[in-house]
């Protein structure tokens, strides 16, 4: 099916010439497949002399894809909340350092872990990997990098939410090590502001149109109070509240978020935190419902809401964190935001698009790397 053109891997019935012609149905896999899979691969893989490919394990653990399919559907129907955590889980894996499954090794004596990392503490889903990663292990143990069960994973959970489907190749390798302080700097917090969004977008090569629609994942799960409740109470050490924020919602969120002078306050660094100084501080996995909202706000999943709805939401000053409602703080991410708004259509395929991008971003292949045994722990050196 695919061809060698010119230093690209194209599917071979498509040409570049007609593929923006081609308004692929949402519902019809194939043809959106080969029509993303050749947008994609013009950009980025040109240089790499190891590749992905499309179904790498087709002979050495044909039934892997399924697996990780199946393994997500049966978690995502015991716990939704699995789809959300595994998104953002890719998410905070291909970000740092590409996705290499970085950001599920554990610490030990040789290494620093990635979890440590104040952006990454409220990381969940680790399990979900690990649970199905030895399923993986059972049919073809050392063959299916955890890198790869993420990105599919992460697939499977956004087809869950009601998002939708992309094509995906496979053969990423995982990383021997972690990369925490990367980790550290460059998770943008939730206070960012739009320049410090698209610096840390841009230098991973994402453009404001691609970052805008990747926002479009903040129509699922939760987030904490802790991490806008500066807007509500002390906006910028301004002892009032965000100006930004639409007043009604505000008061909606303020009985939600109840001020307390005990709560960790977002910036400021006071407060019980288990974690080190940084907008981060305050929420860390083991938290519990400790002031978790619906990012959603009332979402009740399904396709219409995925994404249109959080960026009709931004439009009318109901961003939740200061990150999100800076999108529209700036005219180049703020027509993007508008035109999500209106179009799930157009949404639906840019923010597939982003995925595919983001779900390639920087990784290992070849010789490069190595299949890890269980998803927390490097292979031990010989
Ligand atoms: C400037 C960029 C971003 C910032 C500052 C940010 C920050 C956050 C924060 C603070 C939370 C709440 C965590 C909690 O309360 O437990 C969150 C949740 C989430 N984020 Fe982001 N995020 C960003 C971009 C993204 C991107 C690009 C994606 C995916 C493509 C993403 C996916 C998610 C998802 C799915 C959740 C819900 C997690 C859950 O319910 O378990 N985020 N994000
Ligand atoms: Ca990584």
């Amino acid at each position: 099916r695919l061809e060698y053109d010119n230093g690209f891997i194209r599917f071979a019935k498509r040409s570049p010439g007609n593929r923006t012609a081609v308004k692929a149905p949402e519902k019809s896999p194939f043809e959106e497949d080969d029509l993303m899979m050749s947008w994609y691969m013009e950009d980025s893989d040109r240089h790499q002399s190891y590749s992905l490919h499309y179904d790498y394990y087709q002979d050495s653990c044909p039934t892997a894809e399924r697996i990780i399919t199946k393994g997500v559907r049966e978690l995502y129907d015991a716990k939704p909340s699995v789809a959300p955590s595994l998104i953002r889980l890719l998410f905070h894996d291909c970000f740092i350092e590409g996705c290499d499954a970085s950001v599920l090794l554990d610490a030990d004596e040789s290494l620093t872990s990635e979890k440590e990392a104040s952006p990454n503490q409220s990381l969940k889903g680790f399990d979900v990997i690990e649970s199905i990663k030895s399923e993986l292990e059972n049919v073809c143990p050392g063959v299916v990098s955890c890198a790869d069960v993420l990105v599919l994973a992460a697939r499977e959970a956004i087809l869950m939410a009601g998002g939708p489907f992309y094509p995906l190749e496979t053969g990423r390798r995982d990383s021997a090590v972690a990369f925490k302080e990367i980790a550290e700097r460059e998770l943008p917090s939730p206070q960012a502001t739009i320049s410090v969004i698209l610096a840390r977008f841009g230098t991973r090569g994402f453009n404001e149109r691609e970052t805008v629609s990747l926002f479009g994942a903040h129509s699922i799960g939760v987030t904490h109070c802790t991490f806008f409740e500066d807007r509500l109470y002390n906006f910028s050490g301004t002892g009032k509240p965000d100006p930004e924020l639409d007043t009604g919602f505000k008061q909606e969120l303020k009985t939600k978020c109840p001020f307390s002078a005990s709560a960790p306050s977002p910036g400021t660094g006071i407060g019980p935190s288990t974690i080190p100084a940084s907008d981060y501080g305050g929420v860390s996995s083991a938290g519990g419902n400790d002031g978790a909202i619906d990012l959603s706000y009332n979402n009740e999943g399904g396709e219409e809401n995925f994404g249109t709805r959080y960026y009709r939401r931004l439009m009318q000053k109901k961003g939740l964190m200061y990150a999100d409602q800076q999108l529209t703080g700036r005219e180049e991410t703020e027509m993007w935001v508008r035109a999500y708004a209106s179009d799930t259509q157009l949404f639906r395929r840019d923010f597939a698009m982003s995925m595919m991008k983001l779900s390639n971003y920087h990784v290992l292949t070849g010789p490069l790397g190595q299949v890890r045994t269980t998803c927390s722990k490097v292979l031990p050196k010989n």
